[in-house]
Order: structure tokens, then C-alpha cells, then sequence
């Protein structure tokens, strides 16, 4: 299907995880909200990876993944579509970092940087976690988005201890009759 997105738009990376219900489906389900809306393409998504939780250990691993997007969406609007999706699947907001149906973090859009009371960008801890680091390097190329390649793999190496607990489980498909092929 001919992409909806003009030729003015953002590109954006979005980071997903999710580690309560059937992790897979929901991950699934989110991305095909997002590519429903009708200023988004998603464009590339990462593989799944089990990753180890971080922050809050005391709660179920996780399947995270990273996903391209072109949109003409400003980043807060994006937000706000991503939120939706969230609240969407049921995801309740309790212990800070704790167990979730599934999370969505913007992680860079067009070399914005942005710190309003709702949104940061690019998403302040993203060089500090390799379940966003692992699946992002994935998928980003230095020909279209160098800076970001760079910082990407920079961080990586300085957070080479904390990759053991990123696992790649399998290639990410979209179910049949999806726009992403
Ligand atoms: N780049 C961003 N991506 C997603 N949410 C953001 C971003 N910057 C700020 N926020 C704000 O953070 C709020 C809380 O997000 P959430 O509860 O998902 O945090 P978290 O994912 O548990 O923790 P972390 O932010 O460390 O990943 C969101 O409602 C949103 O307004
Ligand atoms: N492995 C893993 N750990 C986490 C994750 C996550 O997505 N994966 N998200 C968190 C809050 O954003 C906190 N800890």
C-alpha cells in the first residue's frame, strides 16, 4: 500500500518491551496500531530480544525491540499516538519501572533535541541500556543517520558488561495482510 506520509516528514526510532501477557502478541499489536495511524510508516523493525529487567529487578524478563518510523507528526502529538497505544493494550501505570503489558519510548527523531514537561529527546537513558542499545544497532545505518550509528556504537562499548543479559530470540514479522512486509 502506497505510503500516507508525504515527502515532509521526521524519521523517529521507537523502543518497545513489554514482560507481562503474551509479550509477543502485544509487542505485535502495538506496532500495528501505530502503522494504522494514517501520518506513520513504520519503516524497519529490530528482531526480538529476552532481555534481563534493569532498574526494578524483582519482575518478569522482558521481549524488547526497536522500530524505524516516518511520520509527519510533530514529536509531542507522537507522544501522545504512542501513549494512546499503550493505554490501548491496558498498560497500567504503577511501580515506577516495574512489570508492564507493553512500553513505548521515543527514542530519536531527527537530531531533535526537546525537554518540555512531557517529552525528552532523545530519550535521556537510552545510552545507558543495552535492551534499547542491542536491538537500535540493529537497525540503524550510517548512511542515513551517521550521529546517531556513532553514539550508538560508542555507548555499546562502554556498556559491553551489561549486554549478557540481551538475547536474540528471532527475526520480528508482521502477520500477514500488515502494510510492513
Ligand atoms: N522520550 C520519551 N519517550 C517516552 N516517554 C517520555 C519521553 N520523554 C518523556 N516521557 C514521559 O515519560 C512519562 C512516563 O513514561 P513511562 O512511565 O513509560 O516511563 P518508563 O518507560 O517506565 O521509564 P523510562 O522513561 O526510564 O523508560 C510519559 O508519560 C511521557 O510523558
Ligand atoms: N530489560 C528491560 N528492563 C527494563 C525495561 C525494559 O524495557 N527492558 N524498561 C524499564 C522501564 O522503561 C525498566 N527496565
Amino acid at each position: 500500500m502506497k505510503s500516507s506520509v508525504p515527502s515532509e516528514y521526521s524519521e523517529a526510532y521507537i523502543a518497545l518491551g513489554a514482560n507481562l501477557g503474551d509479550r509477543e502478541q502485544t509487542l505485535t499489536e502495538a506496532i500495528q496500531m501505530l502503522g494504522d495511524h494514517s501520518d506513520i510508516e513504520i519503516v524497519r523493525c529490530s528482531g526480538l530480544y529476552e532481555t534481563a529487567p534493569v532498574g526494578y529487578i524483582d519482575q518478569p524478563s522482558f521481549l524488547n525491540m526497536v522500530l524505524m518510523l516516518r511520520t509527519t507528526l510533530e514529536p509531542e502529538p507522537l507522544l501522545m499516538s504512542m501513549l494512546d497505544v499503550e493505554n490501548k493494550l491496558g498498560r497500567v501505570r504503577d511501580i515506577r519501572w516495574g512489570p508492564r503489558t507493553v512500553d513505548l519510548d521515543l527514542l530519536w527523531m531527527d537530531h531533535q533535541q526537546l525537554h518540555t514537561e512531557r517529552l525528552e529527546l532523545p530519550h535521556p537513558r537510552m545510552n545507558e541500556r543495552a535492551f534499547v542499545l542491542v536491538p537500535l544497532a540493529e537497525i540503524v545505518s550510517s548512511d542515513q543517520h551517521p550521529e546517531l550509528f556513532y553514539s550508538v556504537q560508542q555507548s555499546l562499548q562502554l556498556i559491553e558488561a551489561e549486554q549478557q543479559g540481551i538475547h536474540y530470540v528471532k527475526a520480528f514479522t508482521m502477520p500477514f495482510n500488515s502494510k510492513l512486509k
